[in-house]
């Protein structure tokens, strides 16, 4: 429900080996809202996008989405989870480049029976949210034959697709001129609007951030 806390960090630790990445006491973000996080390289975005899915575990402290903390989960149901709840659209999108567009859009639905049980017809579904990107043309191509900025709106399908309540997206701008950059934004806007999902979305790109709810800056130094 709208207003209810999707994402919640308490004293949390990141380390890799000895160097501490990511020091955060509170960190709550809004079922439904827009959080646009910056800071500048090497300042702990893409380690924080990666404690927030699962994929890696905090030094010390808890990361709650959805209210189940994640920490207390074997790998497996975290695995589970995150193909249940999150959708994650990635710097180098991770497309299977053997597939076409619509199999890779669909693909989280063979991962998820709750992502699955929330779509009738995955093609139907795939094509629509194709559809919205301005893609329906290339639904059978493969992805290796598709431009950047058509493989990023390939990923953007496949995160969204089966509505989960969480959207992570990690520079997902940055190999878009302006123009499509704020179009793949409207985009990703509408979709998380029409779901209620949140979004969390790292970039570089500070005038993206005026357009989001709120802004989070990691601190850290320039390289
Ligand atoms: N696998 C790893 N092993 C060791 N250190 C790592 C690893 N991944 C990241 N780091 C270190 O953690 C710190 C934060 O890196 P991270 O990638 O989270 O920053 P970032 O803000 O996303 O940077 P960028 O904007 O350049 O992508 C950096 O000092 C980096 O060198």
């Amino acid at each position: 429900m709208k207003g209810e806390i999707a994402v919640q960090l308490n004293n949390l630790r990141f380390a890799w080996e000895q160097e501490v990445v990511l020091e955060l006491d509170r960190f709550e973000v809004r079922q439904g809202e827009k959080l646009f996080v910056g800071g500048p390289s090497g300042s702990g975005k893409s380690s924080l996008l990666s404690l927030l899915s699962g994929v890696a575990q905090p030094t010390s402290g808890s990361v709650e989405l959805l209210g189940k903390n994640l920490s207390s989960m074997s790998d497996s149901q975290r695995d589970v989870f995150r193909a249940d709840h999150v959708g994650y659209i990635f710097q180098m999108f991770n497309l299977i480049p053997f597939l076409s567009v619509l199999e890779n859009v669909t693909l989280p639905l063979r991962f998820s029976n709750r992502r699955s049980a929330r779509v009738s017809d995955a093609k139907a579904e795939g094509l629509r949210l194709l559809r919205h990107l301005g893609m329906e043309k290339f639904i059978e191509r493969r992805v290796i034959d598709l431009s950047v900025g058509q493989q990023q709106r390939v990923a953007a399908a496949r995160a969204l697709i089966g509505g989960p309540e969480i959207v992570l997206a990690d520079e997902p701008t940055s190999a878009l001129d302006e123009t499509n950059s704020r179009a793949f934004v409207d985009l990703l806007f509408q979709q998380c609007e029409d779901t209620g999902a949140t979004l969390i979305f790292v970039s570089h790109d500070s005038i993206l951030a005026e357009r989001f709810d709120r802004s989070y800056l990691l601190g850290g130094e320039e390289s």
